[in-house]
């Protein structure tokens, strides 16, 4: 299944660099090993904001789930979730 997730990140502004240095390094490390495995499809910035726009492909919600709750910044990001079905009209083929 594909699921349209948008991520925007708040950290706190008090948060200390070095913490924020490391969730950082955490969630881009983790993010590359999702990517690899085929389960974070897009990952694009939306221009202008600490946020993004990702592409998953899980099983169903519930890894979905598990996965947006694993993510170091988890705590530190608004997630709005939509799921995806293949248009009528879309001319690739398969969920591509
Ligand atoms: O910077 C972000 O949008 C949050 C994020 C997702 C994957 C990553 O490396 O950072």
């Amino acid at each position: 299944m594909l699921f349209h997730v948008t991520m925007t990140v708040r950290l706190p502004a008090d948060m200390p660099p070095d913490v924020a240095a490391d969730l950082k390094a955490r969630e881009k490390t983790l993010a590359a090993d999702l990517q690899r495995a085929g389960k974070w499809r897009h990952l694009w910035r939306v221009a202008g904001q600490y946020a993004n726009v990702s592409v998953f492909d899980v099983a169903d919600n519930g890894e979905l789930h598990d996965l947006l709750i694993g993510l170091p910044l988890f705590p530190y990001m608004d997630i709005a979730v939509t799921p995806l079905c293949r248009h009528p009209s879309s001319v690739r083929d398969g969920d591509a």
